[in-house]
């Protein structure tokens, strides 16, 4: 089946509030609420698309935006390349010029609206920040602590606590100490080890390895059928192609793809390059941190390319 070019976007105002539009209920996937957008005419630039739809359905003329997500869903009748942006800076007053309603509403409230099935990776993706830490060694909890609250303080809105050579208890009593540092906060803390760690108040989200994840997959285990907490995120650690069509099969949030570049943390893997990561980036249906021998001067790279950030290690932790 032949793909459709849709450009749609998640439109921002100055208080991070996102704009959603009801489609009629006369067109595919009536009734739905959906990110305002529509078909890429024959040899049309895609930014030129993206403006063309905003005006023709809301009035208004973007002025300021960068890709988000591009993701290839297969419907019973029809196939869509969903080219997302997000949109940051427009002129115009936003309307439903077509009749629809249109409604501003705040990130956390989002997912109470009902969306086509292809927009699960755009609502992961317009709440997940771009720059994802992870944490380095450390001696002692003190230094543990200072690390963590350094990041947080320079923007590091989401870290993953690894540290594999922890025993389990003394993994477990870190992150005791470190729970307090994030909670009443909207910063995000990440852990290592078992899905049962996903429904613990103060933990975030979970990490899994590559083989956590295939041996989830290989049982047949998607988030949909579980018990995970809404609001909860499940990352997973992606090596290739075929590990990151695992992890949307199951279900995660977002996946990390590494080693984009060789890294000292993991000298023995032979690094992705850019023209491998660019086309699985292509591919993927999930958000997706590039990871390995990358830090914050590689961030905009990598969202040009269709990822949604960057995740790292000894770029933030050793500042
Ligand atoms: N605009 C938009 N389309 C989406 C989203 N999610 C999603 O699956 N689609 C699908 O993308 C396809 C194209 O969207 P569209 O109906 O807005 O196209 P359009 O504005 O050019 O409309 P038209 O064909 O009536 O002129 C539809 O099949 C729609 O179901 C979304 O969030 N926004
Ligand atoms: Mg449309």
């Amino acid at each position: 089946m032949k793909s459709i070019h849709v450009v749609a976007a998640v439109i921002l105002d100055e208080h991070d509030n996102v704009l959603i539009a009801r489609r009629p209920d006369d067109k595919h996937m009536g009734g739905l609420w959906e990110f305002p957008g529509g078909k890429v005419e024959a040899g049309e630039p895609v930014t030129d698309a993206l403006s063309r739809e905003l005006d023709e359905e809301l009035g208004i003329q973007p002025t300021a935006w960068e890709p988000l997500i591009r993701i290839h869903h297969s419907y019973p009748d029809k196939t869509v390349l969903l080219d997302v942006w997000t949109v940051t800076a427009f002129t115009g007053h936003a309307h439903g010029r077509e009749g629809q309603l249109v409604r501003w509403v705040s990130k956390s409230e989002l997912s109470s609206y009902e969306f086509p099935e292809a927009n699960k990776p755009i609502l992961s993706a317009a709440l997940l920040p771009n720059r994802y830490g992870i944490t380095g060694s450390y001696n002692g909890l003190e230094e543990l602590a200072r690390r963590v609250t350094n990041g947080l303080d320079q923007g590091m809105d989401m870290i993953c606590f690894r540290a594999p050579w922890l025993s389990s208890d003394e993994y477990r009593e870190h992150l005791e100490y470190l729970i307090p540092l994030f909670s009443g906060t909207p910063l995000k803390l990440i852990v290592k080890g078992s899905l049962e760690l996903l429904k613990e108040d103060g933990i975030d989200g979970l990490h899994l390895t590559f083989a956590q994840l295939e041996e989830l997959d290989r049982k047949g285990w998607r988030i949909e059928r579980e018990a995970v907490p809404d609001g909860k995120i499940l990352i997973a650690s992606c090596h290739n192609s075929a590990q990151l069509e695992m992890a949307a099969r199951i279900g995660v949030t977002c996946a990390t793809l590494s080693p984009v570049l060789a890294t000292d943390s993991h000298p023995d893997a032979k690094p992705l390059g850019w023209e491998a990561t660019h086309a699985l980036l292509e591919r993927a249906t999930v958000p997706v941190y590039c990871l390995g021998g990358l830090g914050e001067n590689n961030l905009n790279q990598c969202v040009q390319a269709g990822a949604q950030g960057v995740a790292s290690i000894r770029d933030w932790w050793n500042i």
